[in-house]
């Protein structure tokens, strides 16, 4: 675990002192905005995303296609005139890809993994670079794949940023096999551009169990809806092998889902508080590791109902532990591990090692801080076991990691004095988290929530 940057702010997390009742409209997914980002960028047409998500992570992403070439304007309808929902909607307009440019891709993964196969198809040196924690994240499953495929990288021994691609205007492409059992990213960044690439793409895993098998679905779908032939272990290929066609992509009108994972600190609070939660616009049907909170809260003692007033998830006020393989889901660890210390019996989260290489070593970071407030948490070979105790207050540390800050704001709903350090690093993923989470908590739309000092 690295350590954060010391952050002096400290947010106190309210204390809940009565059931939650609330309906929380959770921004766009980052997973959907930046793949939309991507593909509508590559495409032969303009398109539109609507309704994405505006935050650190999407607004890297588009600012980089920006220094490619692409045309990204900022709308705001407040009528459905153009055929979509009012709302904000961003055009994007696709042009000529060319360096010489700049990418700061901050600590977004899908801005580090996804960017340099498009880089590779532009005219000219791309440079890459971030924060401190890009430099150890994993990048050589896209690096080593684009050099087999055709593309010039200068990188460092370390297989890692900060690199530049030297675009040559065009890929061969054709079959790469790739070790992705670090990120499911390494995938889907060489499917979301094979369409462009001269043979397209044959992907194949080869290492140990992929994670994040949704985040790749994702991929898949989105790609389809842009008119891209896609062949993969589901419909009838190999496993762990997945092909792409070359061919020209659609100009598509999409509408961003709200972010399901983002979802999952507001239905834990109506399962640790025993309250209700209802996020708007949850998809009947979606590839977001979000949905699959229904099944695991609901474990954890709840229920849920999907309606056309969104998912309502109804919380018994008792908790209990689970014992559960998250690798399809890791990005929801954090929560349910914060969730679990709240319980009344044991956990253990299983299938989630590559969460050390995440934002922050997630699980190292998990531990330190939830004992640091009197818990008992251990690492294991691949994830965590949580034993409850009582909990009290304290300084959590977030380790510039979104997914830390909205963890601790759950277990503060529960145990009073904690303070939550640089809540603002929640702007990743989720910018207006702390308003969000006060509103939840405010007497106008539910009971009482104390703030506190
Ligand atoms: O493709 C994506 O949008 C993501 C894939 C997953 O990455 P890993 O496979 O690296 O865990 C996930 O954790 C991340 O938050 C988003
Ligand atoms: C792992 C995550 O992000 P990234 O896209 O940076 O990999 C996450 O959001 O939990």
């Amino acid at each position: 675990m690295t350590e954060s940057p010391a952050h002096t702010d400290l947010w106190p997390a309210p204390l809940a002192t009565g059931a939650v009742d609330a309906t929380v409209t959770v921004p766009g997914s980052k997973s959907v905005t930046n793949r939309a980002l991507v593909l509508a960028a590559l495409a032969a047409e303009p398109g539109w995303v609507r309704r994405p998500l505006r935050s650190r992570d999407t607004l890297l992403m588009a600012e980089a296609l920006r220094a490619l070439g692409v045309g990204i304007e900022e709308t705001v309808s407040s009528s459905s005139a153009s055929g979509g929902p009012a709302g904000e909607a961003w055009r994007v307009i696709p042009a000529r890809l060319h360096g010489p440019a700049t990418v700061d891709v901050g600590n977004a993964g899908t801005v580090m993994r996804f960017l340099p196969p498009v880089a590779a198809l532009a005219d000219g040196p791309i440079h890459f670079d971030g924060d401190p924690r890009s430099h150890e994240r994993p990048l050589h499953g896209v690096i080593d794949a684009l050099r087999a495929l055709g593309a010039r990288i200068d990188d460092n021994e370390r297989g890692a940023l900060p690199l530049t691609v030297h675009g040559g205007g065009a890929l061969d492409g054709g079959p790469v096999e790739i070790d992705a059992s670090s990120s499911s990213q390494f995938v889907s960044a060489l499917l979301l551009s094979a369409p462009r690439f001269n043979q397209g793409v044959e992907v194949r895993h080869t290492g140990a169990v992929l994670p994040s098998l949704p985040h790749i679905r994702m991929t898949v779908d989105m790609l389809r809806m842009a008119g891209a032939q896609v062949d993969t272990p589901e419909s009838g290929g190999e496993p762990d092998v997945w092909r792409v066609s070359p061919s020209a992509l659609l100009g598509r009108d999409l509408v961003v889902e709200p972010d399901l994972s983002n979802a999952a600190p507001f239905l834990a609070a109506a399962l640790v508080t025993g309250g209700r939660v209802t996020i708007p616009d949850w998809p009947e049907r979606t590839t977001q590791p979000g949905d699959a909170l229904r099944g695991i809260f609901t474990a954890m003692g709840g229920s849920c109902e999907l309606t056309d007033a969104g998912l309502t998830f109804t919380g018994t006020g008792r908790v209990t532990g689970i014992d559960a393989d998250l690798h399809e889901v890791g990005e929801l660890t954090p929560v349910i591990a914060a969730v679990a210390a709240l319980a009344d019996s044991e956990s253990v989260l299983r299938g989630v090692a590559h969460l050390r290489l995440h934002e922050t070593d997630r699980l190292a970071a998990l531990a330190k801080e939830i004992n640091a407030l009197g818990g008992e948490v251990s690492e294991t070979e691949d994830g965590l076991r949580i034993r409850p105790r009582p909990l009290h207050g304290g300084v959590f540390h977030t380790y510039e990691d979104h997914r830390l800050a909205t963890a601790a704001a759950v277990i503060g709903l529960a145990v009073e004095g904690v303070q939550v350090e640089n809540v603002a690093t929640t702007a990743k993923t989720l910018p207006d988290f702390p308003e969000l989470w006060t509103d939840m908590l405010s007497p106008a739309s539910g009971p009482s929530a104390v703030p506190r000092g």
